[in-house]
């Protein structure tokens, strides 16, 4: 059935429309309806007559025809806007900024998502998504992808009695500016526009997206880490990742270390306008420094979940991180935050390096391992950046590499010492391992030759007496031992029956090694005595046998992958 147009009510007379011979497919009446409204808006017969009929008119009819939808599409859209601008209160939140997240999270809380056609498919994983889980047949959520809407198209939706409408846009930066392959150039920016003249509402909705946050992320510490260099605007933490929040009693130092690291901190936060009329800047310094695997990153990871606060942690070592680069990160990041920089002694050269000082280099990277010089490093922990309630932790295992202006009271504040496990550690971890209950262990570790009888508290600590026994004093770290144990799961007996074999294989490997690298020193200098290259020597100091793999039929290196995997 073909449809006819509906006569519109505005034409003051008769003319094509009302013959009931128009129709829209039909150019005839298009410049017979164009001519007509000539007539009557400029009287111009003339020029109608002129023009009826001719093929010209058709065209012109259609070019005005179009011209006229645009002015009233236009016309229209300037109203809307100036209709959003007297109605709405807009607000405008950029990727970077905390605020954002929280945004997005409470975005995807009011299920606004029911609303998207577009979404972005991502595999569950350790990084922060907030969207939903696909629900399968027997409506269960999948575990391992989820749906992150990507709000392109602007989403209406009800929140509190009013009316708020959701956009998001991507903010990119020219592409020909010479940025260097990887560099992040390009943000997104979510913009609300709530629909009421009451400035409250919004600052209402703010509040409460950022409580929601909060409450979301309790369980959880928030990892901030820049893995790319950036061009965007605050943009220097490219990459999210939550982990699991560690409760303090499972981090086991000598006496009562965490409880003063954690009692120092609380007093910094609660006191900043103590700082403030003081004229002091309301920052604090900490410098965790010790050999590795003892447990210096794992206690910063724990503060930051028992203070409710995320981490933004820097490697100094990046190529693309310089005293720029590490300056507005700093300052990038926000109040109540920890700011992170492992590993700090890498801003500097090491004895090696020093010692090949005069030699030729091919490029800068050569000569140090970081781009940061240590007066970039001073002026961003004396920087503006710096202030604001944030703590600063940073961590080394070469103390001595340290420049004593980069450790002085002001910039650090706390230094702690930690060390290879006594006995007494190695006795709390042992009884931790073995506290856990078989209901939190996976089926597959229930079997029948495994399984064994919960152990009294009692005899645990016996155990735990009996395995320490075996664990010379500060020869061993927190982790060397808890990759030792995760070879025995569900067996103390024999963790603790085997622990003075693992000892000795331990520290004959140890021995191995050592001579390995003194012999590899040796060849290298004489070498160097004689003139030859240095590959010659790499070919043969590659032969040596690696650390011994076993002992006593465990695989020594499924506890050492095991010990990456723990933290
Ligand atoms: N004191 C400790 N208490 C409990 N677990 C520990 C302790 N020390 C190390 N671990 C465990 O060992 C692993 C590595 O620890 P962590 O990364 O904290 O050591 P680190 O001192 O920061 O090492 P590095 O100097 O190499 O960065 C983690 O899985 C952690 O659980």
């Amino acid at each position: 059935m073909e449809a006819r147009a509906a006569v519109p009510m505005f034409l003051p007379d008769g003319g094509p429309f009302m013959t009931g011979s128009w129709h829209p497919s039909n150019p005839s009446s298009w410049s017979s309806f164009l001519s007509s409204w000539v007539n009557r808006l400029w009287g111009a017969s003339v020029l109608s007559s002129f023009l009826a009929g001719s093929p010209m008119l058709n065209t012109l009819a259609i070019l005005i025809l179009g011209t006229l939808i645009e002015a009233g599409r236009r016309l229209s859209s300037w109203f809307f806007q100036r209709f959003q601008l007297r109605l709405a209160i807009s607000a405008q939140f950029q990727q970077g900024d905390p605020a954002y997240d929280w945004i997005l999270q409470f975005l995807t809380k009011q299920k606004v998502w029911r609303l998207a056609r577009d979404f972005r498919v991502a595999s569950k994983s350790s990084k922060r998504q907030w969207g939903i889980g696909a629900v399968d047949r027997g409506g269960q959520e999948d575990e391992y992808v989820e749906y992150v809407p990507t709000y392109n198209q602007p989403q209406l939706f009800r929140w509190n009695g009013y009316w708020v409408e959701a956009s998001r846009t991507h903010m990119y930066h020219p592409a020909n500016a010479g940025f260097p392959p990887g560099a992040v150039t390009a943000g997104s920016s979510i913009t609300l526009h709530v629909y009421t003249w009451n400035m409250k509402a919004l600052s209402d909705l703010v509040k409460h997206a950022r409580l929601q946050y909060l409450q979301v992320s309790k369980p959880h510490v928030i990892i901030h880490t820049s893995d790319k260099p950036s061009y965007g605007p605050g943009m220097y933490w490219t990459d999210v990742k939550k982990k699991a929040r560690r409760p303090l009693n499972s981090i086991i130092l000598e006496g009562n270390t965490l409880e003063k690291i954690l009692a120092d901190a609380r007093e910094f936060i609660s006191m900043e306008r103590w700082y403030n009329n003081a004229g002091i800047p309301h920052r604090r310094g900490y410098l965790l420094y010790g050999p590795p695997g003892t447990g210096k990153s794992s206690t910063i990871y724990a503060l930051a979940g028992e203070l409710g606060m995320e981490i933004y942690s820097l490697s100094l070592a990046s190529d693309f991180v310089d005293d720029n680069f590490l300056q507005k990160a700093s300052s990038s990041v926000p109040k109540n935050s920890i700011f992170l920089i492992e590993d700090v002694d890498c801003a500097f050269p090491s004895r090696e390096d020093e010692d090949e000082k005069d030699k030729p280099r091919r490029g800068r990277r050569d000569e140090y391992r970081s781009f940061v010089t240590l007066s970039g490093l001073l002026n961003t922990l004396d920087g503006v950046g710096s202030e604001e309630g944030k703590l600063f932790f940073a961590t080394t295992n070469h103390l001595d590499r340290l420049d004593p202006a980069l450790i002085r009271p002001g910039r650090i504040d706390m230094k702690v010492e930690y060390k290879l496990a006594t006995k007494g550690q190695a006795s709390a971890l042992f009884a931790r391992f073995y506290s856990f209950k078989d209901d939190i262990l996976p089926d597959s570790m229930h079997s029948v030759d495994e399984k064994k009888e919960h152990l009294t508290d009692g005899e645990i600590t016996r155990l735990a007496n009996a395995f320490a026994k075996a664990i010379p004093e500060h020869e061993f770290s927190t982790a060397e031992i808890q990759g030792y144990l995760l070879g025995f799961k569900k067996d103390p007996e024999q963790a603790a029956a085997c622990v003075g074999e693992w000892v000795v294989a331990e520290q004959k490997r140890r021995e191995e090694e050592l001579q390995a690298e003194k012999e590899k020193k040796e060849k290298v200098k004489a070498s160097k005595d004689s003139g030859q290259g240095v590959n010659g020597i790499n070919g043969i100091v590659n032969g040596f046998p690696g650390p011994s793999a076993s002992f006593s039929g465990r695989p020594l290196s499924s506890a050492g992958v095991a010990v990456s995997a723990a933290g």
